[in-house]
């Protein structure tokens, strides 16, 4: 489903060149969870925008589906985003002037996939039944997670990039948060990228990677 062969990237910085990630090969099949480890500053983000095709790498190619994206100008790859990636970060992102349903609505709206009986499914398995109009600044921390994430799996994108997305909110909430974002995701059939500095939170995942030095080791630890 997603696929890094050897990617090359670096930021030009007044100090000169940052290499950051030196020939990543990464390779996550349909269906299957991957978290992504490393300490503070190794490239995490950096590998998700490329995943996410936010960001181009200097060498290498990184594949979604069997579309290298090497091959699609920016058009491409935002309708690609749009059709099969969802994407859940730290900060929710939410619309503020948008309530509940309508956020919910907003990714599978704009590929032009809405399935009104999966948003009615998200709805309650979001815990959010009858929060319809409210607005997002109506809502708890972890109430705003999940409505990111379940507008993320509004389309049941074949992959979803998660960041951090447990990283705002206490414990008990991120955990809750963290077992409902696996159930949905295996429930709409995507695959899972998740970069986590927690590994409590990589636990669960069928996978884990550390990014160290501009390469992914196996397992949690160096
Ligand atoms: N646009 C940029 N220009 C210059 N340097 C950058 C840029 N973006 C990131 N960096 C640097 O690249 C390195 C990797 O950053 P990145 O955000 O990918 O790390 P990270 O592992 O996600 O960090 P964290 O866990 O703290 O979020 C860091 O040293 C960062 O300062």
């Amino acid at each position: 489903m997603l696929e890094f062969r050897q990617v090359h990237k670096h930021y030009a910085t007044p100090q000169g060149a940052l290499p950051v990630l030196s020939g990543v090969t990464l390779r996550l099949a349909a269906g299957e969870s991957l978290a992504l480890m490393g300490e503070s500053g190794c490239g995490k983000s950096t590998l998700l925008h490329l995943a996410a095709g936010l960001d181009v790498p200097d060498r290498g190619e990184v594949v979604i589906g069997a579309q290298p994206l090497s091959t699609l100008n920016d058009a491409g790859r935002s309708r690609l985003r749009r059709n099969t990636l969802g994407l859940v970060f730290q900060q929710f992102h939410l619309v503020p002037s948008l309530n509940v349903a309508d956020n919910l609505r907003l990714q599978a709206r704009l590929a032009g996939r809405e399935d009104a009986a999966w948003s009615a499914r998200l709805v309650q398995r979001l815990g959010l039944a009858g929060r319809e109009y409210h607005y997002p600044e109506q809502l708890s921390g972890g109430q705003q997670q999940r409505l990111a994430i379940g507008r993320a799996l509004a389309v049941r994108p074949a992959l979803l990039l998660a960041d951090e997305p447990t990283g705002n909110l206490d414990e008990a909430s991120a955990d809750a948060v963290l077992a409902l974002l696996l159930a949905l995701v295996a429930e709409s059939g995507s695959s899972l990228l998740l970069v986590t500095h927690s590994a409590r939170v990589a636990a669960p995942l069928d996978r884990c990677l550390t990014l160290h030095r501009g390469r992914l080791l196996a397992g949690r630890s160096l």
